[in-house]
């Protein structure tokens, strides 16, 4: 649905309850007039939250509903997946917590794919719990890749810098055999799509990290930049995306150097993540790129501890709620314009062209 006909449907996933989750959502939640910009539906527990605010001492207040489609505008809405007394132990995570957390993340997705909610912000899990319990990822990037059957790109964003990684959640001693020549040219151009229509950036000038010290300093530490990434760099670059490197890593994030590009393909996790979140911790935010569905999180993880002592800051969930609503917002009108470009030229009545040819379209 476009985003002029009603506020954008901001679904929320809860992730641990015995971590910051809840009190990053509430807070993020707490000014009287957040749902003129948009509608938040929760996917959690009355019981929960009603617990939980009472210890962060807020005051707000929930519109309770059995399916997200019965979200109203103007109200915090709440999905109660659970009716019962919810046990909180917070800074620990439990069989309770990590169960609610899958049944969160479920929900809320099933809700972004029936299109009942515009857009889906998942508050932080514990993976090696969720893995415990049977769940097949090491995180959402892979959960949601498997769901919408297409490959997503972890992407670290705030305003100034835009860090995505060509592997993520694999062992660092899988990183090398995870690089090919193919997988760096379709992210490069999935990149490059997301900065053309998610960020509304016209012409993206990309960078390129080395997987080597000193970028394989010419061989001598390592070929996958002369084998692999240079090549990828070269064919693309040939073809139009302004993609340039491979740089060294370690020098690369001084401002007067990232600041020349609009966005970074570092080669793994670390090696991207490190750097971002010294760099931009408080307002950083995780977007899985390339997917069919908007989803962001923060950059940061459960924080056990911390919870429950009301210090958590909630400035990086805010950012992702609202760098999800403004990339649903691009992309929409994105697609309007294209649909517009694509539209048959309207002809006028007696312009002497055989009404049974088929209509010309621009080019
Ligand atoms: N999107 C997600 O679901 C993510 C989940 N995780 C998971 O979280 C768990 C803990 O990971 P850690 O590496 O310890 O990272 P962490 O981000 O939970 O904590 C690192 C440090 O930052 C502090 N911190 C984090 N968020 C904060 C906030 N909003 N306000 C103030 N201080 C904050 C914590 O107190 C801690 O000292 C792991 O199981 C990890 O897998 C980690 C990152 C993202
Ligand atoms: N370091 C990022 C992180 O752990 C979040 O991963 P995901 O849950 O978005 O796959």
């Amino acid at each position: 649905m476009s985003p002029k006909n009603h506020k954008v449907r901001v679904g929320i996933s809860i992730g641990d309850f015995n971590g910051i989750g809840p009190e990053i959502i509430m807070k993020s939640l707490k000014d009287k007039t957040i749902t003129d910009f948009f509608t938040p539906v929760i996917f959690g527990s009355g019981k929960l939250f009603t617990y939980q605010k009472n210890i962060f001492k807020l005051n707000l207040n929930f519109n309770y509903i059995n399916d997200a489609s019965q979200a109203h505008g103007g109200k915090l809405n709440m999905v109660n997946l659970v009716k019962d007394n919810v046990n909180v132990e917070l800074g620990v995570p439990t069989e309770e917590s990590t169960k609610m957390a899958i049944d969160s993340l479920e929900a809320a997705t099933e809700a972004l794919m029936k299109g009942e909610i515009d857009v889906l912000v998942t508050a932080p899990i514990n993976k090696d719990e969720m893995v415990k319990m049977g769940f097949k990822h090491a995180g959402h990037t892979g959960y949601f890749e498997e769901k919408f059957n297409k490959k997503g790109l972890m992407f670290l964003v705030t305003e100034d810098l835009k860090v995505a990684v060509s592997t993520h959640h694999i062992p660092i001693v899988q990183v090398a055999e995870n690089i090919s020549k193919e997988k760096i040219k379709k992210q490069i151009k999935v990149l490059n799509q997301t900065l053309i229509e998610d960020f509304n950036i016209s012409k993206p000038k990309i960078a390129v990290l080395g997987l080597n010290p000193h970028s394989g300093d010419g061989g001598v530490i390592g070929n996958e930049e002369i084998e692999i990434i240079s090549p990828a760099i070269k064919e693309l670059s040939d073809n139009g995306i302004l993609t340039f490197g491979p740089f060294p890593a370690d020098s690369f994030f001084q401002p007067s150097k990232y600041q020349s590009f609009d966005a970074v393909l570092a080669m793994y996790h670390d090696q991207g993540l490190a750097p971002f979140k010294t760099l931009a911790y408080e307002e950083g935010v995780n977007y899985t790129a390339g997917l069919p569905f908007i989803r962001t999180s923060p950059d940061h993880g459960v924080a056990y501890d911390i919870a429950g002592k009301n210090i958590a800051d909630e400035q990086s969930f805010t950012e992702a709620i609202f760098t999800a609503i403004k990339v649903f917002k691009n992309r929409s009108e994105y697609n309007e314009l294209m649909t517009n470009r694509m539209q048959p030229r309207k002809m006028s009545m007696d312009n002497g062209i055989d009404e049974d040819l088929p209509e010309e379209t621009e080019a």
